[in-house]
Parts: structure tokens; C-alpha cells; sequence
């Protein structure tokens, strides 16, 4: 059942100085972390949805459409949780009902082994109502940490876990579908994808090789990278900013821009939006992931925004993915 709403009231947890529970009307309630200097992130109950995370300069570094809608429908920006299925593989709403539904804050989470640098952080969890039941008939505790580092970085950890009492297994998709804010697409290069075989999601899902150097953007793009490594990184030229991607027990990749056409066919996204973001979305989509009754699936999500290292123009990837 989804004992969530957006009422509850703000648990023990949130007591902290690294807390705030704000209520907002419209279901749009959310706790901010809070970190050094002017380091925050926002997150909403709705979807349990990051939706935003600023450096410590106060500069927001996830990208949030102009046009995004409140409730009941899914917010554009930030980081979505695609579950228990990406895009439309499968017969459930596209990218699942996870992101539509109103989480709580789990007063008494299992531990997780606590990370020292981290500064703030909150539980929240989501277990499916009766109309979930009726659509994707498995009963499922999904935990999810979002943690604020000392240095500004930003983790997201899911815990799922099958509460079947049948017996039964069950299988899904999934992805952490972080909007990036960028300066100008144009200009933004992607480091670690190269060489990746990927499928591609304007093709019918036809496999293909990724040929040549870092992948850079100068039209719509929607492709599933494979076996993706663990580390990606996105290199903003003109912010001189690279962001670090991390990924735990997620095998995939999504990449994906819609760029201007499907732009300003998409009803809360401004027509020119898509010059400004990027989607990079650690995710397990090719190959669903299964969980007998009892069973628990974690994978991570981990990002850092570094200023970019630059030799005579040219970033040292190296440095980057390995430094
Ligand atoms: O519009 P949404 O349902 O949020 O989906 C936005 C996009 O998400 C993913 O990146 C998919 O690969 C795309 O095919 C899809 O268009």
C-alpha cells in the first residue's frame, strides 16, 4: 500500500540541521539537504524525485524544463526514477509509475554502510498501492537514499526488494534519468561511451557499434549503451565544468537528447530547452533484472561536477575517467 502522501508528517529523521522538510501545496511537499557553503538538493515526495542539486556557489547543475507540470503528471528535470519499466518495454505506462507516485520518508530504513563524507542525507520508500497491484501485480518494498558529500557530490542508492508472499519472481527495467543543465549541446562532448555497442531507440532498437572519439551532439539522439563502464564523464566546455558519472549495478547507459523538433512537439518542454540539457541515465534495460521473494537489488547512482582540466584546449580524458 502507498501510505504516502504528501501530508505526512515530517518524521524524527529531519530533525537535523542538514534538513528541511517544506510543505508546498499541490503535492509538491520536499526535503532539501543542505551541504557547505551553498551546496543543497531538492527533493520532491512526488516520484521521489531529485530536482535540484547546486555546487557550492549556489549554481544549479541538473536541468528543470520552464514548462515542466505539477502533479499527477510526471516533472520534467531533474533526476526521474524510471520503475519497474524503462521507456516502453513493456505494457505499463512509458518509464513505469515509480515517478508518479507520492513516496514517504522512511523513518527506519535497514542500515546501509554510512559513507563519512557524506553530509545530509534522506530515505524515502514506496511499496505499491492497490491500483499499482492491479497494473504490475508484485508486492515490492523500493528504498532509496539520496545523500549529499561533503564535496558537493550527489548519490542516489536503490534498494529494491521482492515481498512477494506467492512465491513468485518478478523482473523489470530501470534507470536513474539525469537531466544534465548544460551551456550550449553543441559544445559538450561525452568521455567513456566510445567504442560502446549500443541500441538505438530511433531505429527500432537495432544494435550498433559507437565508432570514433567522444560522442558529441549535433542532432536528436535516444541510444541504450551496453555494458557501459562504471565511470562516464560529460565535459562542458563552456562552463569548463565536467560532470563524473557513476554507476553500480546498472550495466546500461541511456543517452538522449530530443533536440528541436521533438522539442516543441513535447508539451512541458520549451521549444529551444533542448540546447541547455543533456539526459545521461545510468539504467539496466537491456537485460531485465529478476528478484525471487526475499531477494534485494541495490545500484547506485553517484555524481560530482568538477571543474574541467584543461592543456592546451584539450581535456585530458584520462584525467577525468581514471584521475
Ligand atoms: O517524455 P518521457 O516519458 O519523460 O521520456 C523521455 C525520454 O526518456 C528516455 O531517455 C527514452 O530513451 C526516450 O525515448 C524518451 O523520449
Amino acid at each position: 500500500m502507498a501510505a504516502a502522501t504528501p501530508h505526512s508528517p515530517p518524521p524524527q529523521q529531519l530533525s537535523s540541521p542538514f534538513l528541511e522538510y517544506i510543505r508546498a501545496p499541490g503535492g509538491l511537499d520536499k526535503v532539501v539537504l543542505r551541504g557547505r557553503r551553498s551546496c543543497s538538493v531538492e527533493i520532491r515526495l512526488f516520484g521521489g524525485q531529485v530536482t535540484s542539486w547546486k555546487n557550492d556557489h549556489g549554481e544549479e547543475l541538473l536541468f528543470v524544463s520552464s514548462k515542466a507540470i505539477k502533479p499527477p503528471k510526471p516533472f520534467r528535470g531533474g533526476i526521474p526514477i524510471c520503475f519497474p519499466q524503462f521507456g516502453t518495454q513493456g505494457n505499463l505506462e512509458q518509464h513505469g509509475f515509480a515517478r508518479n507516485r507520492f513516496w514517504a520518508i522512511d523513518d527506519n530504513p535497514p542500515p546501509l554502510p554510512v559513507n563519512p563524507a557524506i553530509k545530509a542525507f534522506v530515505d524515502l520508500i514506496l511499496k505499491p498501492s492497490e491500483d499499482d497491484l492491479k497494473m504490475w501485480p508484485h508486492s515490492f518494498e523500493f528504498r532509496l537514499r539520496i545523500a549529499l558529500g561533503a564535496g558537493g557530490d550527489l548519490s542516489l542508492t536503490s534498494r529494491i526488494r521482492n515481498t512477494n508472499t506467492d512465491g513468485r519472481p518478478f523482473s523489470y527495467t530501470f534507470a536513474y534519468h539525469t537531466y544534465f543543465s548544460v551551456s550550449d549541446i553543441s559544445e559538450v562532448r561525452v568521455e567513456g561511451l566510445e567504442t560502446m555497442d549500443y541500441l538505438d531507440n530511433m531505429k527500432g532498437k537495432e544494435r550498433f557499434t559507437e565508432q570514433g572519439d567522444a560522442i558529441v551532439f549535433e542532432s536528436e539522439v535516444d541510444k541504450v549503451y551496453l555494458a557501459a563502464p562504471s565511470k562516464v564523464a560529460i565535459i562542458d566546455h563552456d562552463m569548463r565544468r565536467t560532470f563524473v558519472v557513476t554507476k553500480e549495478g546498472l550495466p546500461d547507459a541511456v543517452v538522449w537528447n530530443p533536440w528541436d523538433k521533438k522539442a516543441k512537439a513535447m508539451q512541458d518542454f520549451g521549444d529551444s530547452e533542448y540546447k541547455h540539457m543533456l539526459c545521461v541515465e545510468p539504467a539496466a534495460v537491456e537485460k531485465p533484472i529478476t528478484l525471487k521473494p526475499g531477494e534485494e537489488w541495490k545500484g547506485r547512482l553517484g555524481l560530482s561536477a568538477v571543474p574541467s582540466s584543461y592543456c592546451s584546449g584539450q581535456l585530458d580524458p584520462l584525467k577525468v575517467l581514471h584521475g
